[in-house]
C-alpha cells in the first residue's frame, strides 16, 4: 500500500519496501525538505503551480522549500531513510517503533521543532580551529599577512605534537557536529600524520568528511613547505589511508586533492596533482580561487614569471592543470570573471561561498545570487579560521548579509533610491538554507545521498528546536510555523540544535564538550 499524499511534491513511501523489523529511528513531527535549487526554472514552475493549492500536509516557504507537517520519518539500522509520509498514513511504522527494542522513537514538538537535513560545510581548515576568534586584524597575504603570521605557525606546530593535533581535531569535529554540520570539507596540514589523525577523529566521532593534505612547494616558510616529491607522495599516502581505513569500509570519510592555492604551488606540482586526480576520477579536489585582490595579482605575476603568460586567471590556470572537474569545490571565487564562471560551469566545478571570511580578506563580495541564477553550482563554507564562526547557521545568515551589502553597494554607486526592483536581487534565509544543505550536496555530487530528507538517502539530519533557553522567543498567539522556522534559522545557535544524526548514528549528546583540555 502506498501512503496517499495530496502534495504532488513529495513521493509517497511504499510500505511493502520497508523492513519493519529493521528500524533504528522513527521520528514524528514537522520535516523541512527541499525540492531543488530555488533558481531552477522547473522548481520555480512547480512552486507557481502547487504552492497555492490547499494542502493540509505541507506548507511551502518558497520555491524549493517545504515544511512537511506531522510526518513520520523512519530510518533503518543501516542509517538509511526508509519511510517518509504523513503520520495518519504511518500506523504500521509507528506500531513497529513501539514494539521493537532497538528502535528509538522521537516525537517533535509540533509548534517548536523541525527535523532538517544536515548542513554541509564546503570549506573549513581543521587545524585553524585552534585560533578561531582571534587573528581578525591582517590581510590574507604579504610578508606580515595573516597566512605568515597566524596560519602557517598554527598548522606547522601539529607536525611534532600529535597529541595537540588530536585535541584540536576533536574540538573542531565535535563543535561543528554540535552546530549541525554533518558533512565537512576539511583542509588539513602539510604533514601526513596529523592528517591521518583528522581522518581517525572524523570516523570516531561519526562526522562525514572529506579530508585533504594541503600541498605547498613554494612561497611558504622554509620550515613549513615540502618538495614536489614529498607533496605527491604524502597526497597519495593519505588517499590510500582513507580508502583502506578499516573503519571506513562503507566510506564516511572521502579523500581530497588539495593544492593550497596557486601562489604556493609550482606549475609542476599542479600538473602532478592533476595527474593524481585523473588516476582517481572519484576523488574530490579543492583549493582557493580568486579570493582576494592581492592573491589574484600574485597568481598572475607568478604565471608571467613561470610561463611568460600575461593576465591568466586562477580558473584558467587550474583548468590548464586539469584540476577543475565535477568533483571539485573551489573556495571564494569573489573575483571570478564571467569567462571564469563559464569554465567552472562547463567543468561542473562548484564554488564554496565563504561570506564571513570574504568580508575580511576579499576586497569584494561574491555575487552569489547571480552565480546561482546563471547555473553555477554553489554551496557554503565557514572558512574557519578566516571566518571566525564554525557555525553553518552563521554562514547562512552571513550569506544574506553579504547579499544585502552587495545590493546596497550597487544602489549607492548608482545613486539610486532602493526600489522593489533592486531588492529582488538579494538572497534571503530560504536561499541560504538551500545553500547550506542541498546546494552543498550538489556541489559535492552527493545529492542522492545527503543534503535532503528523502526515502533512500542517508539519515544525515538535525533537530532544530525553539524549546529550550536560547535567543529565540516564540509568541504562540501570533507566530506562524513559518515564523518559528525563520526565527530558528536567523537567530539560532547550537542551543537550538538538540539532536544531530549522521548515517543514522546520533552524534550529538554523546560527548559533553565545554573545553578542549588534554
Ligand atoms: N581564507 C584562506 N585563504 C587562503 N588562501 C591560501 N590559504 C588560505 C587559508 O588558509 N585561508
Amino acid at each position: 500500500m502506498a501512503a496517499e499524499s495530496k502534495s504532488p511534491c513529495h513521493h509517497p513511501s511504499n510500505i511493502e519496501n520497508v523492513d519493519l523489523q529493521n528500524l533504528r529511528w522513527v521520528l514524528q513531527g514537522n520535516v523541512a525538505v527541499l525540492t531543488g535549487n530555488p533558481f531552477d526554472p522547473v522548481v520555480q514552475d512547480q512552486y507557481d503551480k502547487v504552492a497555492s493549492v490547499v494542502d493540509e500536509d505541507c506548507i511551502w516557504l518558497g520555491p524549493g522549500l517545504q515544511l512537511l507537517l506531522d510526518h513520520v520519518l523512519a530510518v533503518s539500522q543501516e542509517g538509511k531513510i526508509v519511510w517518509l509520509a504523513p503520520a495518519r498514513d504511518s500506523q504500521s511504522v509507528l506500531q513497529s517503533a513501539q514494539q521493537l527494542q532497538n528502535c528509538h522513537f522521537i516525537r517533535l514538538e509540533s509548534t517548536l521543532e523541525f527535523l532538517c537535513p544536515g548542513m554541509i560545510d564546503l570549506h573549513i581548515h581543521a587545524p585553524q580551529f585552534s585560533y578561531t576568534g582571534t587573528a581578525t586584524d591582517l590581510p590574507l597575504t604579504g610578508p606580515d599577512g595573516w597566512l605568515e603570521t597566524y596560519t602557517f605557525p598554527a598548522e606547522r606546530r601539529l607536525k611534532n605534537n600529535l597529541p595537540l593535533a588530536r585535541r584540536v581535531y576533536q574540538c573542531v569535529v565535535q563543535t561543528t557536529l554540535e552546530n549541525g554540520t554533518t558533512t565537512a570539507v576539511y583542509f588539513g596540514t602539510l604533514h601526513l600524520k596529523p592528517n591521518q589523525i583528522l581522518v581517525d577523529v572524523c570516523l570516531e566521532y561519526g562526522q562525514r568528511a572529506l579530508v585533504g593534505k594541503v600541498c605547498m612547494d613554494r612561497n611558504a616558510p622554509h620550515d613549513y613547505v615540502q618538495t614536489l616529491e614529498e607533496n605527491i607522495e604524502e597526497t597519495r599516502e593519505l588517499i590510500h589511508y582513507i580508502e583502506h581505513h578499516p573503519q571506513n569500509s562503507n566510506p564516511l570519510v572521502l579523500p581530497l586533492i588539495t593544492p593550497r592555492f596557486i601562489p604556493t604551488c609550482s606549475p609542476e606540482l599542479l600538473t602532478a596533482l592533476g595527474d593524481i586526480a585523473a588516476e582517481h576520477p572519484n576523488c574530490h579536489i579543492t583549493s582557493h580561487i580568486s579570493e582576494s585582490i592581492d592573491e589574484v595579482a600574485w597568481s598572475k605575476h607568478l604565471d608571467e614569471q613561470d610561463h611568460g603568460i600575461m593576465d591568466r586567471t586562477d580558473a584558467a590556470m587550474f583548468h590548464s592543470h586539469k584540476l577543475l572537474t565535477d568533483r571539485c569545490i573551489m573556495a571564494h571565487g569573489v573575483h571570478l570573471s564571467d569567462a571564469d564562471a563559464d569554465i567552472l560551469m562547463e567543468q561542473g566545478t562548484a564554488v564554496a561561498h565563504c561570506p564571513l571570511s570574504n568580508f575580511f580578506f576579499a576586497g569584494g563580495v561574491f555575487p552569489c545570487r547571480r552565480m546561482m541564477q546563471r547555473g553555477n553550482k554553489v554551496g557554503l563554507g565557514t572558512d574557519v579560521a578566516g571566518g571566525y564562526s564554525p557555525s553553518m547557521l552563521q554562514a547562512a545568515r552571513t550569506t544574506v548579509v553579504a547579499s544585502q551589502s552587495l545590493q546596497a553597494m550597487h544602489t549607492q554607486m548608482e545613486q539610486q533610491p532602493t526600489t522593489n526592483d533592486t531588492t529582488e536581487s538579494i538572497l534571503d534565509y530560504r536561499h541560504a538554507f538551500y545553500l547550506a544543505t542541498l546546494g552543498g550536496a550538489e556541489a559535492l555530487g552527493l545529492q542522492h545521498q545527503i543534503g535532503n530528507l528523502q526515502v533512500g538517502m542517508s539519515f544525515d539530519a538535525f533537530i532544530l528546536s525553539a524549546k529550550g533557553k536560547s535567543n529565540i522567543t516564540v509568541f504562540p498567539d501570533f507566530d506562524s510555523l513559518a515564523d518559528v522556522f525563520q526565527k530558528l534559522l536567523v537567530l539560532g545557535d547550537d542551543r537550538n540544535i538538540s539532536h544531530v544524526f549522521v548515517k543514522g548514528r546520533e552524534v550529538k549528546r554523546q560527548f559533553q564538550v565545554t573545553s578542549c583540555s588534554p
